[in-house]
């Protein structure tokens, strides 16, 4: 689970460019949760999953994961609870490493144990047999630098990593704008099976309110750095990406920079 109270989080603090970029949210994510984020540009989207990570660190208001107060704690610890995929193909796996290796050090993730001990046999298999449920033939490829894999393969690689930890909460920040469309596809319905089978608590951040309103169970909207919609259950199923247009302008009193928010 996490719980996050009252965050606040301002960059630049005392200079002439400083910025409050999350203004005390509150946000409670349990455990078999899967939440979208939207909200237009620089609405503190980012901001908030890299709080999340320990990226950034608030000026005031706690974050907690799985019961566990980390709101000083480093990116560096809080790594073994929380697992991400970034917008960027390439941030989240070493190219220069192999797929093997680089879905070892995932599995290695938070626990007391050496890469050469994560690369038994039966972890080879484990690896074999997740890779082949992608349907992409990366079971057969293992000992390939993961360079040689195109971005789509490897965001599809990224998810499973997110898998192979015990990672408590998943953090895809718009893990899918950098692919083209079919591959895109492809990552999103993986993403539903992968968080529909770890039940983790996961926080997506999407430009597209069609993704917002199709993927998960909640959605959530942030503007200047407040959340200004949060919808579930029977309402949010009962949503179009009208509606959700409509319910922004009615609470913000303004339209939607179409530039920034996909309608599609
Ligand atoms: N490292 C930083 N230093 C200074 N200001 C920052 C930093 N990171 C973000 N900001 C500012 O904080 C605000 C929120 O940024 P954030 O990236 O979280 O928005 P976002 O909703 O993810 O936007 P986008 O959809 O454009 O990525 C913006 O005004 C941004 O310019």
């Amino acid at each position: 689970m996490i719980r996050v109270t009252g965050l606040d989080i301002i960059f630049g603090k005392g200079t002439p460019l400083e910025k409050r970029a999350l203004r005390g949210v509150d946000l409670t994510v349990p455990d078999h949760q899967f939440v979208s984020v939207i909200g237009s540009n620089g609405a503190g989207k980012s901001t908030l999953l890299a709080a999340i990570a320990g990226d950034v660190l608030p000026e005031t208001g706690k974050i907690e994961i799985g019961g566990q107060d980390v709101s000083r704690l480093p990116t560096a610890i809080r790594a073994a609870k929380v697992a991400r995929v970034f917008q960027d193909p390439l941030a989240g796996s070493c190219g220069r490493l192999t797929i093997e290796e680089n879905l070892a050090i995932a599995a290695a993730r938070g626990r007391r144990r050496g890469l050469g001990l994560a690369i038994s046999r039966s972890r080879r298999d484990l690896f074999r047999q997740r890779l082949a449920e992608l349907g992409l033939g990366l079971e057969n490829r293992l000992d390939d630098q993961m360079a040689l894999l195109s971005g789509g393969q490897r965001q599809a690689l990224a998810l499973v990593m997110a898998t192979l930890s015990d990672a408590d909460v998943l953090l895809l920040d718009e893990h899918t704008a950098a692919l083209d469309p079919a591959m895109a596809e492809f990552v999103l319905d993986l993403t539903r099976r992968v968080v529909g089978e770890r039940k983790v608590a996961t926080l997506m951040v999407t430009h597209s309110m069609r993704q917002a309103l199709d993927l998960g169970d909640r959605t959530v909207m942030l503007h200047e750095g407040k959340i200004i919609l949060d919808v579930a259950g029977d309402e949010r199923a009962s949503l179009d990406v009208e509606d959700l247009i409509h319910m922004f302008r009615k609470v913000r009193g303004q339209d939607i920079d179409d530039d920034s928010l996909l309608i599609e």
